[in-house]
C-alpha cells in the first residue's frame, strides 16, 4: 500500500496524449520486494534481496508506469493512479546477473504466484482491448504464451502462437531477427491468420524490440493489421520502443535494463 501511495503522490505532469506515472527509487523497490517476501508472495527471494540490498547503489531507478503511444480516444486509457499497477510491479522479481553477469533479469514467475496481481495484469490488458475488434492475439514464445491466451479468451479473439524455429508441425512462415550475438527466428503456421484481420501482439517484455519487430513483420507479410503491441515490462535504455517506429506499444511496468 505504501508503494501505491508513493505512486500516486509523485505523479509527474504528462503531455495530454500520453500517460506516464511515478518513479520507484531503488530503495522503494527493495522495500517493496521485502514487503512482498514477508507476505509470502516471493518465497525464495531472500538471497536475492540480500544481494539487492548490497548492490542497491548499482541499481538504476525503476519506474512503474503506463505508457501509451496512441491517442486516448483510440484505446481505453488506464488511470495512472490505478493501484493495481504498483502491485504488479512489486510482484516481479529482479535477479541480478542472470543468465549472465550484468543482466538484471525481470522474473515474471513471481507475478504468476500472486493470483491477484496476475489477474490484475490480465484485466488491465482486457480492459484496454475489449470491444476493439481485435480478432487475433499473437503471443510470442515462451512468456507471451502465459499472458496471451487469457486475454484472447476474454476479448473473444483467437490465440496464435509465434514459436521458436522447428517447433510447429505444419507449414510455417518465418522471420529472422538479430540477437546480441547472432540471429534467431520466429515462426507462425500458414493459415492461422487471414489478410485483413486485426492483431494484438503480446509478450512479457520488450528489451531491444527485435522480437516484437519480427512478429509484426510476420503478421504484416500476410496482410494482418497489427493494431498494437503489449508487454508487461519495458526495459528502458535499450531503445526497443524506438525500433518499433510508429507501431503503438502499451506497457504496464517500466524497468531499468
Ligand atoms: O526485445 P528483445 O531484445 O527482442 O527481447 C525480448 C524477448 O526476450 C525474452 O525472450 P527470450 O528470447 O529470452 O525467450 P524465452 O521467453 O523463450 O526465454 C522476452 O520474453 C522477449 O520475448
Ligand atoms: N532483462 C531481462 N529480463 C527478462 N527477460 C529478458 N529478455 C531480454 N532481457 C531480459
Amino acid at each position: 500500500m505504501e508503494a501505491a501511495s508513493n505512486l500516486s503522490s509523485s505523479l509527474p505532469l504528462s503531455p495530454s496524449r500520453y500517460r506516464t506515472t511515478a518513479v520507484l527509487t531503488p530503495h522503494q523497490r527493495i522495500a517493496s520486494l521485502s514487503t512482498a517476501a514477508a507476505a509470502g508472495a516471493l518465497p525464495s527471494c531472500r538471497t536475492h534481496l540480500a544481494r539487492l540490498h548490497q548492490r542497491r547503489s548499482a541499481i538504476l531507478p525503476l519506474r512503474c508506469n503506463v505508457r501509451e503511444t496512441v491517442p486516448d480516444q483510440e484505446m481505453a486509457s488506464i488511470d495512472v493512479e490505478d493501484p493495481r499497477i504498483a502491485k504488479i510491479a512489486k510482484a516481479i522479481r529482479v535477479i541480478p546477473d542472470f543468465p549472465k553477469p550484468g543482466i538484471l533479469f525481470q522474473d515474471i514467475t513471481t507475478l504468476l504466484l500472486d493470483t491477484k496481481a496476475f489477474r490484475d495484469t490480465i484485466d488491465l490488458f482486457v480492459e484496454r482491448y475489449r470491444g476493439k475488434d481485435i480478432t487475433v492475439v499473437a503471443g510470442i514464445e515462451a512468456r507471451g504464451f502465459i499472458f496471451g491466451p487469457p486475454i484472447a479468451l476474454a476479448i473473444g479473439a483467437k490465440f496464435v502462437p509465434m514459436r521458436k524455429p522447428k517447433k510447429l508441425p505444419g507449414e510455417v512462415i518465418s522471420e529472422e531477427y538479430s540477437l546480441e550475438y547472432g540471429t534467431d527466428k520466429i515462426e507462425m503456421h500458414v493459415g492461422a491468420v487471414e489478410a485483413g484481420e486485426r492483431a494484438l501482439v503480446i509478450d512479457d517484455l520488450i528489451a531491444t524490440g527485435g522480437t516484437l519487430c519480427a512478429a509484426i513483420r510476420l503478421l504484416e507479410r500476410v496482410g494482418v493489421d497489427v493494431v498494437e503491441c503489449a508487454c508487461v515490462i519495458e526495459l528502458h535504455g535499450l531503445k526497443g520502443r524506438e525500433r518499433l517506429g510508429d507501431k503503438p506499444l502499451f506497457v504496464l511496468v517500466n524497468a531499468a535494463a
